[in-house]
């Protein structure tokens, strides 16, 4: 097993390295000890910023073979998922810049074309790479570069998704364009890397295997190889090199190599590790809430099962797991097949639960309005990192589900204001059996308990005012915001109305009926502005002939950066003293 630098000892060739030149004119007898020192510097800025140390512990060696045998710049390397690209990011000339990770302004924890021009597919999304390799490698060919390569590094996790076989059918298919696909085998994505797949690599591994799955698809097969052993790492890449046809490189490794605590992490092999200074929690996490009350429901409803995309723990599902081992299906990295699948539970009796990230379930919207919706089919989706997630940035806020499910005929779309509306509104979802259900809420830590002073129809009329002629709409947990806003206002003389809609789609009436009641509307939410909640009452409020002002205080119709939810939420005026503020302004404008 490799060691570790002690975490003083001076770094003798890292600091030397400004692109992948300076590492190939490294002699081979230097890259131990390179290793250890990439090794040491991940263990030592990762624990303080945050971020994926297993993946990357996985791939020092690997990394460092790609970046000797291929030329990167001229030669495309595209990493599947981004997220294990660190290495790759501190042979490149940026190993200095890991004090800034997943900071705003600072070093993206993903492949980021505005750093580097070795950076190529920014997104952190699974399954993308090899669809980008297939198009680069085109590209190439039609402008006549035979010359320059495309290699793909791809997790096994990454593999379990379709577009990596819709992608594989494709390279096959084109000897004439020689993608090298760098499989990264760990055996695991966050658990245990699920399905049949995990089970034919062991058996190339082992050398068992009756039949080799990508030498039948036509490709080119080397390996099973050391991916922890430099020489052979590199004499396996430059072997598939020179072959000149689609190959695969199986690679064998293991996911927080070097780290006895990532080694020994049985949930997930710190495939992500929270920064060393997090702020005191201001109540139980939102997802802990949700498995909490999951497990209640699985407890009293036998038809209800519960679907994962890979992401287990992290969605709060383990204990439903641990107490219901059949009810519990983890379909890989595979949110399409996630909710097809969920379809056909639903069509046959059940009540499936699919827990997915708000950002992860873009990719399955055509499986969400086809094999749900036209179905009628009773299915929960249960949608963590709803809104602004923070450090992950652009790819992983879940600002799109509001306007997405907007489209879908018959969905119904909940958002909890604190812990104790995602109980309610979790029943109320799995208690719905003609069309999917939707419960959202963001990454992170719930806020306090709201109590209601008042209903308008299934909306909960949080702070009430008499005279108020301004109204506050906001979504879920931005509810926390809105009441200190308004706490702000009554001090400054603009009293104001606050209600929580609970349900975005569809619109309750009364609730329609209440805000044309007044002069303004504010909605407020961390969505993209475009099929908001905000449109969504704005359209019901001119059919009703309301002459109310509406304003929908939203996201940007942008990509959002990586920062914390706290700071971007107040970037973009979504905290109490932004909103207090906004209102002041239209009030005495
Ligand atoms: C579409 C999509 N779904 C879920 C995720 C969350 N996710 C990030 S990394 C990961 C596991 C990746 O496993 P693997 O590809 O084997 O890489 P490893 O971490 O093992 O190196 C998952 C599920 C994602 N990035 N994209
Ligand atoms: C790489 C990836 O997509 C996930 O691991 C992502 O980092 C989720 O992060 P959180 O679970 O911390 O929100
Ligand atoms: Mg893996």
């Amino acid at each position: 097993m490799s060691t570790v630098l002690g975490a003083d000892a001076a770094a003798r060739f890292l600091p030397g390295l400004r692109g992948p030149e300076d590492l190939r004119g490294l002699p081979a007898d230097a890259l131990p000890t390179l290793a250890e020192e990439i090794r040491a510097e991940l263990i030592r800025q990762v624990c303080r910023t945050g971020g994926h140390l297993g993946p990357n512990l996985g791939v020092v060696e690997l990394t460092i073979a790609v970046h000797r045998i291929f030329q990167s710049p001229a030669d495309a390397i595209v990493w599947d998922t981004g997220h294990q690209a660190y290495v790759h990011k501190m042979l490149t000339g940026r190993w200095d810049s890991f004090d800034t990770l997943r900071q705003a302004g600072g070093l993206s924890g993903y492949p980021n074309r505005v750093e580097s021009t070795h950076d190529l597919v920014e997104n952190s999304h699974a399954s993308t790479a090899l669809g980008h390799a297939d198009g680069i490698a085109k590209a190439f060919e039609l402008a006549g570069n035979r010359g320059r390569r495309v290699v793909a590094i791809v997790g096994d996790g990454a593999l379990t998704g379709g577009m990596c076989w819709e992608a594989l059918n494709n390279l096959a298919a084109a000897p004439s364009r020689p993608v090298v696909v760098v499989l990264n085998d760990n055996g695991r994505s966050y658990e245990p890397t699920a399905g049949y797949l995990p089970r034919h690599l062991r058996q190339l591994r082992d050398n068992v295997a009756r039949g080799n799955l990508f030498e039948d698809l036509g490709f080119a097969y080397v390996g099973p190889v050391d991916g922890h052993d430099l020489a052979a790492m590199e004499g396996a890449l430059r072997a598939a090199a020179v072959l000149r046809r689609p190959v695969v490189v199986h690679c064998v490794t293991t996911k927080g190599k070097g780290y006895r605590a990532a080694e020994d992490d049985e949930a997930d092999r710190m495939h992500t590790v929270s920064p060393a200074a997090s702020s005191a929690a201001s109540g139980p996490s939102w997802t802990s809430v949700f498995g909490d009350v999951m497990l209640e429901i699985g407890r009293q409803r036998p038809d209800v099962v519960a679907i994962t995309a890979a992401m287990l723990r992290p969605t709060g599902l383990h204990p439903f797991a641990l107490e219901f081992p059949d009810r519990i299906f983890d379909v890989g990295i595979a949110e399409q097949h996630a909710v097809v699948s969920a379809a056909g539970l639903a069509g046959a009796g059940m009540h499936p639960v699919v827990a997915i990230y708000s950002t992860f379930l873009n990719r399955a919207f055509d499986q969400v309005l086809m094999d749900t919706a036209l179905h009628h089919a009773p299915v929960t989706f249960v949608l963590d990192r709803a809104g602004i997630t923070g450090p992950d940035g652009p790819s992983h806020h879940g600002m799109w589900d509001v306007g997405l499910f907007g489209l879908v005929p018959g969905a119904r779309v909940a958002a909890p204001r604190d812990p104790e509306q995602l109980r309610i509104l979790l029943r109320e979802c799995v208690a719905c059996d003609d069309g999917p259900t939707v419960l959202r809420f963001p990454r992170g830590d719930s806020g306090r308990t709201l109590a209601s002073v008042g209903r308008w129809g299934s909306a909960s009329v949080l702070r009430a005012e008499p005279d108020a002629q301004i109204l506050l709409l906001p979504v879920g947990p931005l509810a926390e915001a809105a009441v200190d806003a308004a706490d702000q206002l009554r001090r400054h003389g603009v009293p104001v109305v606050v209600a929580d809609p609970r349900w975005l789609q569809p619109l309750d009436p009364a609730l329609v009926q209440a805000a044309g009641r007044f002069r303004t509307v504010f909605t407020i939410e961390d969505n993209a502005p475009s099929g908001s909640f905000g449109d969504a009452l704005a359209r019901e409020l001119r059919q009703a002939g309301a002459t109310t002002h509406l304003h929908s205080l939203t996201l940007p119709a942008d990509f959002v950066p990586a920062s914390s939810r706290k700071d971007l939420l107040h970037t973009y005026g979504l905290d109490a003293d932004g909103l207090a503020q906004t209102v002041l302004t239209t009030a005495r404008g």
